[in-house]
């Protein structure tokens, strides 16, 4: 059912400095911050020549990332993103089987223009998960 690596996600607590170190020490080109309030975060993307990394910084009192960096002081892996064909069966089937799609399950418009959906990191292996529609 899934396909290609969309992304992986790591939360910060300053973009700003996270994009300077992926642009100085490691020589990626970094985007242009993309501030996304209806899911609490604010975005920017290093396009690699085989993925995305996402890099995520709070946006907003109610962020959902931000019990993750209470946790994790320097930041860490957020979350992974899966490519789906079809977004809507591959949820249906998902809950079928007992896992937790996050929310109430209606896709949201995602970074890319694309819906996305998240699923419980407890039935993934502490990963949590994203799909997103191709
Ligand atoms: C930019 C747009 C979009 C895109 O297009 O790419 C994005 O990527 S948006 C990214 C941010 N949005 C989301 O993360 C939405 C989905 N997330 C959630 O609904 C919540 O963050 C969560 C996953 C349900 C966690 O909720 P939270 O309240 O922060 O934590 P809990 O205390 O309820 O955690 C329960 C349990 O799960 C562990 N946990 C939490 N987050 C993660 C994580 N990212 N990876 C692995 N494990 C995680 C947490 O440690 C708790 O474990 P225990 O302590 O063992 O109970
Ligand atoms: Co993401």
């Amino acid at each position: 059912m899934i396909g290609r690596l969309n992304h992986v996600a790591i939360a910060v607590r300053d973009l700003d400095a996270a994009s300077a170190t992926y642009r100085g020490a490691l020589g990626a080109q970094v985007s242009e911050p993309q501030p996304l309030p209806e899911h609490g975060v604010t975005v920017v993307f290093i396009n690699l020549p085989n993925t995305k990394i996402e890099l995520l910084e709070p946006l907003g009192a109610d962020s959902p990332i931000a019990k993750f960096l209470e946790r994790n002081a320097d930041g860490g892996m957020h979350h992974i993103c899966y490519e789906v064909d079809d977004l809507i069966a591959a949820r249906d089937k998902l809950k079928a089987g007992g896992a937790r799609v996050l929310g109430d399950g209606t896709p949201k418009i995602g970074a890319h223009g694309k819906p996305v959906l998240f699923l419980h990191p407890k039935d993934f292996n502490g990963t949590l998960v994203e799909l997103e529609q191709t």
